[in-house]
């Protein structure tokens, strides 16, 4: 095994498996932690997929260091720790101190952090991460339900988080090539926030991670990676579509995320059939699970309804006031994942999932253990093929952010 990496959240670890793909390397993907007695067998690329962003910080780190073990004890020459490209994160956590502890693990006094993500308008300059032409501090990442990004400063984002020293990596360096690039990275002590506008940036930067021990970012990082390995890996086109199993289709968002509801909205106007759901709706009762499951399969078979509980800030505001932010933010996954649950015992066997924290829900209700990565639907988002409880199930796993305004139409197309 060439790369072992570990995300904290299932989006994300698709966003990641699907580049390492791209890159020409045989991935496996991981759902939770790995088995005592899981064998990479002939994966170049392991992901394990967790659900720890948001997590107590300790339990976020002895997941990571859990899954880091196994990944060394599976022979990952380098190890990378995917989050997101907008940093998600708190001050308690969990970037700072999962980077500490695999630091420790490895044994190792630098790595790096980059979450630079150029197809996706994620860019570093100066330490400051941008979304698009906005500083990560200006975007809709401002109010985000559960890790509220208030500062694009990521050195003093990071610092605040680890006990580990945190430096910059500049532009200026970058543009004199990976060699000098490499040699600065060998000097660096602690954890350096390297700038990266661009895909070559990011070749750069993964020409100069070669032996590496443990690199940290989002699934950008990765561009450059694969030819550390295999010579001649080349960024390749995935196959434009994937035989999927026959039954019906759903769209379940739970992501608050700008793009999910211009795609929600995107929907609605194109009449695909909608539902929505809130969470002071689902605390008083006044919906169940069942409501939404009705709905769905109530739909005509060539339907693909949508389940949605995106809202505005504002209502995700009012809900967090009178339920409590993790609370509020729990009902909604849970319901999702019953939802899930029940429609994929049922009829359902092709599903979209919007939010990284509503997947992981839904993908543990599910039972899921690992997904193969098919066609690429849009930057970072794949259809996967999962063993789900009632028999095959093709999923899409869409970051909250990811995706054009015709997402929810357009997806479908990859399907065969
Ligand atoms: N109407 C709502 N009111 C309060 N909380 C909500 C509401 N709808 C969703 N949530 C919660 O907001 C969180 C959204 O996180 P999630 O990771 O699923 O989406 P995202 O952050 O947009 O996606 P990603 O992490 O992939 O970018 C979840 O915990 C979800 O349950
Ligand atoms: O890096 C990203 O933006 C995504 O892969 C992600 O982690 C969203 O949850």
């Amino acid at each position: 095994m060439f790369i072992g990496a570990i995300a904290d959240d299932l989006t994300g670890a698709t966003d990641l498996a699907l580049m390492l793909a791209r890159g020409g390397l045989r991935v496996t993907q991981l759902v939770g932690l790995p088995d005592a007695d899981f064998q990479a067998g002939d994966a170049q690329a392991v992901v394990v997929s967790l659900k720890t962003r948001t997590i107590a910080a300790d339990e976020a780190v002895a997941q990571s260091v859990a899954a880091a073990k196994t990944l060394l004890a599976q022979g990952a020459e380098q190890l990378f720790f995917k989050y997101c490209s907008t940093f998600d994160s708190t001050d308690r956590g969990n970037i700072g101190p999962v980077i500490d502890a695999l630091m420790t693990l490895c044994g190792t006094s630098h790595t790096i952090a980059c979450p630079a993500f150029p197809a996706n308008g994620r860019t570093v300059y100066r330490g400051h991460l941008f979304v698009g032409d906005e500083l990560l501090s200006d975007s809709s990442m401002r109010d985000h339900p559960l890790t509220p990004m208030r500062d694009a400063n990521l050195v003093r984002v990071l610092a605040r988080q680890s006990v580990t020293r945190v430096s910059l990596v500049a532009n200026d360096v970058l543009t004199r090539g990976a060699d000098a690039l490499k040699a600065r990275f060998d000097e660096l002590d602690g954890i350096a926030i390297v700038d990266a506008i661009t895909d070559e940036d990011l070749k750069t930067i993964g020409e100069a991670c070669r032996g590496m021990k443990l690199i940290t970012g989002g699934s950008g990082l990765a561009i450059g990676l694969p030819r550390n390995f295999v010579e001649d890996a080349e960024l390749a086109p995935l196959p434009e579509t994937m035989n999927a199993p026959p039954g019906r289709c759903a769209i379940l968002a739970g992501s608050c995320s700008t793009m999910t509801r211009r795609q929600v909205e995107f929907a609605e106007k194109a009449e695909v059939p909608t539902l929505p759901i809130s969470a002071m709706a689902i605390a008083s009762g006044e919906i169940v699970p069942e409501h939404a499951v009705e709905f769905v399969l109530a739909q005509g078979e060539n339907e693909t309804p949508v389940v949605y509980s995106s809202a505005t800030p504002e209502a995700v505001r009012v809900a967090q006031d009178a339920l409590g932010r993790e609370k509020a933010g729990e009902i909604v996954e849970t319901f999702m994942a019953e939802v899930a649950s029940a429609l994929c015992r049922r009829a359902v066997s092709r599903l979209i999932v919007a939010g990284g924290e509503t997947s992981g829900a839904i993908s543990a209700a599910l039972g899921l253990k690992a997904l193969k990565i098919g066609p690429e639907i849009a930057p970072g988002v794949p259809w996967t093929l999962a063993d789900g409880p009632a028999g095959p199930l093709a999923l899409a796993l869409k970051s909250g952010n990811f995706g054009n305004e015709d997402f929810f139409l357009k997806a479908w197309e990859h399907l065969q």
